[in-house]
Formats: structure tokens, C-alpha cells, sequence
């Protein structure tokens, strides 16, 4: 039995990840804890692994304090970039971290892992790529951690940028640069999770998109890691290497 701690509990995927971790066979859930609770080897209840899906500006802090309380982190919060993964890279490079392994994944719905690697495998065979992401309006961070992962996968796999003749956009409407790739963001009441991959040549364009209409279109994944985080050392990042992608 895997014994598994979700923090960010109360939210909208902390409170679905606790319903999943009931579900499965072979969990058990020993601890819920949000906002003002303490981290430590106590209030996690005798966890082997701990679920992270709180807000960009606590997730880091939040990981460490979960490597020092002795579990391995499952890390699905968004806002993660090199730096911040360095010093994870770190902090469980210390003998007192020995053992211990984190999985972060900026989106562990299939149909997005699998998006995001068709749009590398596209990139060098078009002109132009620009990505759309389009959410709920009470998403806290913009572009998505999927948006950036496509773009920076994107950017991997092509030197080419795409051309852009515009000489004005005063209000920005032409989005935001990710490693050279355009990433737009849509908030719109009704939607839950979106990205559209937009590819062109002359007179062709190659369209990815993914869809997580429901939040248990991640849980799959995200049991997944939590099974398979204790087998694994150091840092992990995304979904893919569980997969074989
Ligand atoms: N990787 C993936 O597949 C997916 C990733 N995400 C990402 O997951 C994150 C959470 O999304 P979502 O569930 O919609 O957000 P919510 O705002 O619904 O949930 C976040 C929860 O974390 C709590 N929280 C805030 N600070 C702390 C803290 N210091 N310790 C513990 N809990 C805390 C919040 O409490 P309070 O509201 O009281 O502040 C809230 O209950 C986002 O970064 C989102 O982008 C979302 C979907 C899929
Ligand atoms: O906040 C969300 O809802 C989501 N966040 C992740 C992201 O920013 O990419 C994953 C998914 O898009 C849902």
C-alpha cells in the first residue's frame, strides 16, 4: 500500500486528486492538507508520497519542506522554470535527501503529453507555429506551464522563428514570446483546460489540439506518478519518461 498526503486539498484538483487516491488500488489517502497547514513527518500522517497542487508562489517551498519531512512529491502546480528546478536538483542532492524523488509535471492529461510532443515532432516541418491556451477564468497564472512546456519543446526542435511582419502592436495583441514561440491565453467562463498548436505553410496548416473537459482527464497520470515516483531518483520532469515518450 502506498500511502499518499495531498496538499493543496481543498482545491479544485487537490480535492479531485483525494477522490482518485481513494479510488485506486493500492492507495491510501493519510493526509489533506491546504493553506496554513504546517508540512512536516506529523502532519503528513506517515506518507510514502505527497501530491502537490497548491499556487505557483508556494509550490517550491512546499517541495522542499516535503523532501525534508522524508516523502517523495508528485508536483503538478504550475509556475516552474530552470532555475527552480536547479535548486530542487539541489536540495535533494544533499545526503539528507538521499532516497528521495520528485515528479513535476506542468499537465498529466495524455491527451496534452501527447500534444506536446506531436507539436515538436511538427515544428521543424513548418514555417510558422504559434500556440493558443485556453482556460477558466480563475486560473491564477498565465500563459499555462503546458503552454510553456509546448513552446520551450517547440523551440527545442526548430531553430527557424516564425515570420512576423508586424511593425506595431501598442496593446500586445500578437501575445507573449516563450523561447522566440508566440503563446496567446484565452480566459473564457465554460472552459476547463485547452491548447491549440497552430502550424502553417503555404497554403497548409497542421492544427494540434487537446481537450480536458473534466479534471479526471489528469488523474490517470497523476496516479500513475504517484505509483511509480518511489522507483525513480531525483528530479523528474513531465510525464513522459513514465510513458516512454
Ligand atoms: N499538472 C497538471 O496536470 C495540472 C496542473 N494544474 C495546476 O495546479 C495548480 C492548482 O490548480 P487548481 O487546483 O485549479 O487551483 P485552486 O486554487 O483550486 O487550488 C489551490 C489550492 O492550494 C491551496 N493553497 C494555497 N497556498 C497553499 C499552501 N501554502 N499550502 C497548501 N495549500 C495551499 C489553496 O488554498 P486557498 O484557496 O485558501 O489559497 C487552494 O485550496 C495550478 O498551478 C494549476 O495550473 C491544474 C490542472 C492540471
Ligand atoms: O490551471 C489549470 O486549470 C491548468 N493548469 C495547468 C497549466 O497551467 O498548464 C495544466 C492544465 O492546463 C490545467
Amino acid at each position: 500500500m502506498i500511502r499518499v498526503a495531498v496538499v493543496g486539498a481543498a482545491g479544485r484538483m487537490g480535492s479531485t486528486v483525494c477522490q482518485a487516491v481513494e479510488e485506486a488500488d493500492g492507495l491510501e489517502l493519510v493526509a489533506r492538507l491546504d493553506a496554513g497547514d504546517t508540512i512536516s513527518a506529523e502532519t503528513l500522517g506517515g506518507a510514502d508520497v505527497a501530491v502537490d497542487f497548491t499556487v505557483p508562489t508556494v509550490t517550491e517551498a512546499n517541495v522542499r519542506a516535503l523532501i525534508d519531512a522524508g516523502v517523495d512529491v508528485v508536483v503538478g502546480t504550475t509556475g516552474w522554470d530552470e532555475e527552480s528546478y536547479a535548486r530542487v536538483r539541489e536540495h535533494l542532492a544533499r545526503p539528507e535527501a538521499a532516497g528521495r524523488s520528485v515528479l513535476i509535471a506542468p499537465n498529466f492529461a495524455l491527451s496534452a503529453v501527447l500534444a506536446m510532443r506531436f507539436a515538436a515532432l511538427a515544428a521543424p516541418y513548418f514555417e510558422s507555429v504559434e500556440i493558443i491556451e485556453l482556460h477558466h477564468p480563475n486560473k491564477v497564472d498565465a500563459p499555462s506551464g503546458t503552454a510553456v512546456a509546448t513552446a520551450q519543446a517547440i523551440a527545442a526542435a526548430r531553430a527557424a522563428a516564425s515570420p512576423d511582419a508586424t511593425e506595431s502592436d501598442p496593446l500586445g495583441a500578437r501575445g507573449g514570446l516563450v523561447d522566440g514561440v508566440r503563446v496567446h491565453a484565452v480566459r473564457l467562463r465554460g472552459l476547463t483546460a485547452h491548447e491549440e498548436v497552430l502550424l502553417g505553410n503555404p497554403g497548409e496548416q497542421l492544427t494540434l489540439r487537446t481537450d480536458s473537459f473534466d479534471r479526471s482527464s489528469f488523474m490517470p497520470g497523476v496516479v500513475l506518478a504517484v505509483r511509480e515516483i518511489g522507483s525513480r531518483e531525483g528530479l523528474t520532469i513531465g510525464l513522459g519518461p513514465l510513458i516512454n515518450l
